[in-house]
């Protein structure tokens, strides 16, 4: 079991999820009184992927927590990307939808790519769409990917200095690793990407003052491959019959690290506070 002397350095996503989802639901009870707004959410599930309704319904429930409205689309698996458009351009036309989210992945015979550039960037809660990442690669962050923006406010409650510290990041794909790496640099980190394909990952993660990963490789990142008082965000969920885990070998990296998230219970529940905090935005802006 864990040696109690580390607990202070678990960084609990519950605790901090509940911190933004505090601000978000005070957010919506002033745009409510002031401008008589009710932010409202629309989320698309397509197919009835076991794991991807489990992750709608925690949005939904999170919804309900800050006073959302939160409208549920299904698409069956064999519907096509044609439906698929015509109801995002409903949606886009809709006044009281606010925010919407298409829960990915989506079936093989659809196009996720032309469906998240079909959202209308203004309501692009996820900050999946080409023009949102095109405003952060070039600094002006506004609707950014939910899991990095978690990681960033993690990094801001904890005060962990950011200009100038190395970052790695252990995954390069569009939802996470690629924004978390525009977040970093926008903050003057310097920020390597690891993938799949890196020949000495250890090599890399050794020297990160701060390491993100988000490889989907069952305890990847072992005690060895850290440096001690590194800051370290395990984005990876793999779910086994006995348990859930991480990218990290938690037991043993935290012996090491100066701060670290659990899996479950640590970036997971923030990316969807963040999604929450996202959602209120677009109502704040909305017309
Ligand atoms: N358009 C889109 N936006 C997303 O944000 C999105 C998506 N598609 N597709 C799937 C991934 C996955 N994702 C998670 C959200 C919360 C937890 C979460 O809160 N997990 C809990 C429970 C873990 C468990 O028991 O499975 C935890 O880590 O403590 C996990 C994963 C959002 N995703």
């Amino acid at each position: 079991m864990l040696d109690e002397s580390y607990e202070s350095r678990i960084i609990d996503g519950k605790v901090l999820a509940q911190q933004v989802e505090e601000e978000v639901r005070s957010g919506v009870e002033d745009l409510e009184s002031n401008r008589g707004i009710t932010p409202g959410l629309a989320t698309i599930l397509v197919g009835d992927d076991p794991a991807s309704k489990m992750y709608v319904r925690l949005k939904h429930r999170a919804c309900e927590r800050v006073g959302i409205r939160a409208e549920d689309f299904l698409l069956p698996a064999d519907s096509t990307q044609e439906e698929l458009l015509a109801l995002i351009d409903s949606l886009n036309n809709n006044k009281d939808v606010h925010g919407i989210l298409l829960q990915l992945p989506l079936p093989e015979h659809f196009s996720p790519q032309e469906a998240m550039e079909a959202i209308s960037p203004a309501k692009d809660a996820d900050g999946f769409h080409p023009y949102n990442m095109g405003k952060l690669m070039i600094g002006d962050e506004g609707l950014v990917p939910c899991t990095p923006h978690g990681v960033i406010r993690a990094l801001e409650e904890y005060n962990v200095p950011v200009k100038g510290k190395n970052a790695v990041i252990v995954g390069h794909s569009n939802v996470v690793g690629k924004p978390m790496a525009a977040m970093l640099l926008n903050r003057n980190a310097s920020v390597s990407v690891c993938h799949i394909f890196t020949d000495d990952l250890k090599k890399y993660t050794l020297g990160a003052d701060i390491l993100v990963v988000a490889a989907g490789v069952k305890h990847l990142i072992k005690a060895d491959m850290v440096k001690e008082g590194a800051v370290i965000f395990d984005v990876g969920i793999t779910k086994e019959e006995d348990g859930v885990y991480g990218d990290v070998d938690f037991e043993n990296v935290i012996k090491k690290a100066s701060l670290i998230t659990p899996v479950p219970g640590g970036v997971g529940p923030l990316t969807v506070a963040m999604l929450m905090k996202h959602v209120l935005m677009c109502a704040e802006k909305s017309l």
